[in-house]
């Protein structure tokens, strides 16, 4: 039995989905998920963190078809053994993770679909996704927006300033009750719809999205920058452990 806020119950099945399959384009060249920071390629971090979790028992990985050969090589070389499919992605985000949830177990009573490109994520923010997923059915790691927030125009005149008190930025972790993400799957691919974050397909259907306690370190690899970031965030890390 987990206990959660005085709340015991059983642990599910939880199968992790990694979409890895992205051609890095905004990375000005740089290969980010085969990037080594402290000698580890960025990718094995973020599979690290799930093969630790005690919340996650499979993982799904997607990869463009080009780096097969070497993402089988560093799951054998970090013995990730709960890595059991490794396949092709598509050419969107989307396409990626439902090419992943073509391979994710039967008896998967929750997904979790975490981008390979946040090699920061916690065991913290992986237990409560989870968590909370078995509460609300649907979450998603998220952090209050820090920026003030403008819609504008083609012509970049501003049409409103939403309210910042609302606003979050949402990360990965998401979080699902398998069935219910089973479906929202289903109806976005019948209905042609690709979208940036898989809580949109639920969204779609009337479903309710509860956002859990993410991380500003949680950060997407998404410009070089970033990439500075991380490095820097890992060496913290480092010297913080001893
Ligand atoms: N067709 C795609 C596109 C993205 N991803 C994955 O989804 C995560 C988030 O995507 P993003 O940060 O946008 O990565 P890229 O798509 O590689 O970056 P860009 O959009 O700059 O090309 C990444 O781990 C990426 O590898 C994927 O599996 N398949
Ligand atoms: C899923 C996501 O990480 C949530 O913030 C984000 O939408 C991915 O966007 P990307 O353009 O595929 O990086």
């Amino acid at each position: 039995m987990w206990k959660k806020n005085q709340v015991e119950f059983e642990k599910p099945y939880v199968s992790a989905i990694i979409p890895a399959a992205g051609s890095a384009s905004r990375m000005q060249g740089i290969d980010k998920l085969f990037e080594e920071i402290l000698d580890i390629p960025v990718i094995i971090y973020t599979l690290s963190a799930f093969q630790q979790s005690d919340w996650i028992d499979e993982i799904v990985l997607v990869v463009r078809q080009g780096d097969i050969a070497d993402m089988m090589a560093l799951i054998k070389e970090f013995e990730l053994t709960k890595v059991k499919s490794v396949l092709c992605g598509g050419s969107s985000r989307q396409q990626s993770v439902l090419a992943g949830l073509e391979a994710v177990s039967a008896q998967a009573e929750y997904i979790a679909v975490h981008d390979g490109d946040r090699p920061l994520v916690t065991q913290q923010i992986i237990a409560d996704c989870v968590i909370d997923a078995v509460r609300y059915q649907a979450c998603a790691a998220a952090v209050p927006v820090i920026n003030t927030i403008k819609i504008a125009d083609e012509d970049g005149l501003v049409e409103c300033t939403p309210d910042r008190s609302k606003l979050y930025m949402v990360q990965t972790p998401q979080v699902f009750q398998a069935q219910l993400y089973r479906d929202a799957a289903a109806a976005a691919k019948d209905a042609g719809e690709d979208y940036t974050d898989d809580c949109q397909m639920i969204e779609k259907l009337g479903g309710r999205i509860h956002l859990s306690k993410g991380d500003y370190e949680n950060i997407k690899l998404t410009t070089p920058v970033d990439l500075l970031t991380v490095q820097a965030i890992f060496l913290m890390r480092e010297e913080e452990q001893g």
